[in-house]
């Protein structure tokens, strides 16, 4: 996908890293060691510009490669004038890239199992990073209780923190910084590694963005710059039903809320028109609630193809207090099976109800929305919900929650959005996003049927899928993280109104094609 330059948004997993890492050397002009030489020296300068005043610094060293940039580490802030101290755990393979960093640093070594550190003093910890096998253990492990109540620097990742999946393997340091080189990894953005990696800094060790493209990356981190240049902006010349029009299914008359609340949202994420479709029992409590935002009654089917063929809606959100059952199931098959080709509809966000109405016939969904010209389908689970629909992938321990998002993508022909701390967006062609602006305070009742709007109205504005997922995600923890504590569900569709406007104006900025 073409990222502006810069923008250095691809994520790599260890393994990529280490593709991206022989296909540099191979290009040169650095090798190996230079690589290691400029990753440490990297390192050493967040030292030395974070910690000015450190008196004494422990630096920590494993036995592969991670160890090796602690070597570098030590001996270059040891040229600076810093008291350094260095524990090592295991010896480099001779002839390894660490092994030419041990014989550069000329420091006395101390075995990590004698590690003690002064109050007020600072580790670096090198032990184990891309090459984390197994749980640290015996000496690492204590380390990592005595480094506990100091500010520790990680070399591209905490130890014991899988690069993979985030996972903590056994126990891991809690850094204050970590850097880590050319590109972020998952564990840097999934939780729990996120919470150990304290602000990760992306240094530059010399390996090319043409390297890095060669990798071809399918993971992203979910910034702007991701889908700013297809973010929608109104031509001068638009009218209502140019912009979009939404269609939110609402609930019975005691559940009309979730829906009201999806469709202002939509309302302000730039749709339109927006239309409440009510069961008749539920037009006179949605009636008293709905200004400029449109009602029509939705009973059958039937009734949901005379919407669609009147009023082309263009994007759907099922879910959101609607109840579970066939009727929620009728009505996503019915807004399914519409063209998508000669301004048909464009999508079904399907969240909350609606999933859970799809627990035993995932298959029926994913048939439905594999359809060539098919509506694309976005489906908003929270953890329950995507064990619901997909049980034997949320319950495989090996996977990661990028790799459940992304099996699941594959298997129901959608667009996941696997929502938590650390929501991942996966599209069924391969491609994911993990989001890591996210606030406690999103965790609010409510706040899911506002994301679900948001996507509708991206979609309904000519987004593709995976983009209007990954935009609205953005968009709505950027507007909580901003608002801040005392959020609630009905605060956010105002919220979202600076952080729109910011992207309006910066979509502006980006040039066309
Ligand atoms: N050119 C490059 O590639 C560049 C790489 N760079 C740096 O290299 C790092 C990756 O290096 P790496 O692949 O050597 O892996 P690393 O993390 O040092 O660990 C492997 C060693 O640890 C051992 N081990 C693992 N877990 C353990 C445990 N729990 N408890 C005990 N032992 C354990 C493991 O043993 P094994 O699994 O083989 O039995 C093996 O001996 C990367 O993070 C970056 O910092 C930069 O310099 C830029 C250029
Ligand atoms: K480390």
């Amino acid at each position: 996908m073409g990222l502006p330059a810069g923008a250095n948004l691809e994520i790599l997993s260890p393994a990529e890293m280490a593709e991206a890492d022989r296909l540099a050397i191979a290009a040169g002009p650095l090798d190996g060691y230079g690589l290691m030489q400029r990753a440490g020296e990297a390192v050493a300068a967040v030292v030395l510009a974070r910690y000015p005043a450190a008196s004494r610094v422990h630096v920590l060293c494993g036995p592969g490669n991670n160890g090796g940039d602690g070597y570098v580490v030590a001996r270059v802030l040891a040229e600076a004038g810093v008291s350094v101290a260095v524990w090592a755990e295991g010896e480099p393979r001779a002839g390894s890239d660490a092994a030419i960093a041990l014989a550069r640093c000329r420091l006395e070594r101390r075995p990590l199992e004698a590690f003690i550190a002064e109050p007020g003093s600072l580790v670096v910890d090198a032990l184990y990073g891309a090459g984390l096998s197994r749980a640290l253990s015996g000496d690492a492990a204590r380390a990592v209780e005595i480094a506990a109540g100091l500010s520790v620097v990680a070399v591209d990742l905490p130890s014991g923190v899988s690069g993979e999946s985030g996972e903590i393997l056994g126990t891991a340091f809690c850094a204050a910084a970590t850097v880590t080189f050319a590109r972020k990894k998952p564990g840097h953005l999934l939780l729990p590694g996120r919470e150990h990696c304290g602000e990760v800094m992306l240094a530059d060790i010399g390996i090319r963005n043409e390297v890095i493209e060669q990798v071809a990356a399918r993971t992203f981190e979910n910034e702007p710059e991701l889908w700013l240049s297809n973010f929608p902006t109104p031509a001068v010349d638009t009218h209502k039903y140019k912009r979009g029009h939404v269609s939110v299914f609402s609930g019975g008359p005691s559940a009309t809320g979730a829906a009201r609340l999806s469709a202002l949202a939509a309302a302000r994420s730039g749709a339109g028109a927006v239309t409440v479709l009510s069961p008749a029992n539920a037009m006179q409590v949605n009636a008293a609630h709905l200004t400029s935002i449109m009602l029509r009654k939705a009973d059958t089917v039937e009734d949901v193809q005379e919407v669609i063929g009147d009023r082309r809606p263009s994007a759907f959100v099922l879910g959101p207090g609607f109840g579970i059952g066939d009727k929620a199931r009728d009505f996503a098959l019915a807004v399914l099976a519409r063209k998508r080709q000669d301004g048909g509809v464009e999508g079904l966000v399907l969240d909350a109800d609606g999933i859970t109405s799809f627990r035993n016939t995932v298959s029926t969904l994913s048939e439905a929305a594999g359809r060539p010209d098919a509506p694309a389908l976005i489906i908003t689970p929270h953890e329950g919900e995507f064990g619901r629909l997909f049980p034997d992938i949320l319950g495989d321990k090996k996977l990661s929650k990028l790799a459940k998002a992304r099996a699941a993508a594959a298997r129901a022909n959608a667009v996941i959005v696997y929502k938590g701390a650390d929501t991942v967006i996966a599209a069924p062609d391969s491609r994911a996003a993990i989001n890591a602006n996210g606030a406690p305070w999103l965790a609010t009742a409510g706040s899911g049927d506002v994301l679900s709007g948001i996507s509708a109205a991206l979609l309904a504005q000519g987004m593709q899928a995976f983009e209007s997922a990954c935009a609205a995600v953005w968009i709505h923890a950027e507007a909580g993280r901003r608002f801040g504590p005392g959020l609630t569900a009905e605060d956010l569709p105002l919220a979202l109104v600076a952080v729109l406007r910011e992207l309006v104006e910066a979509r502006q900025k980006v040039p066309i094609g």
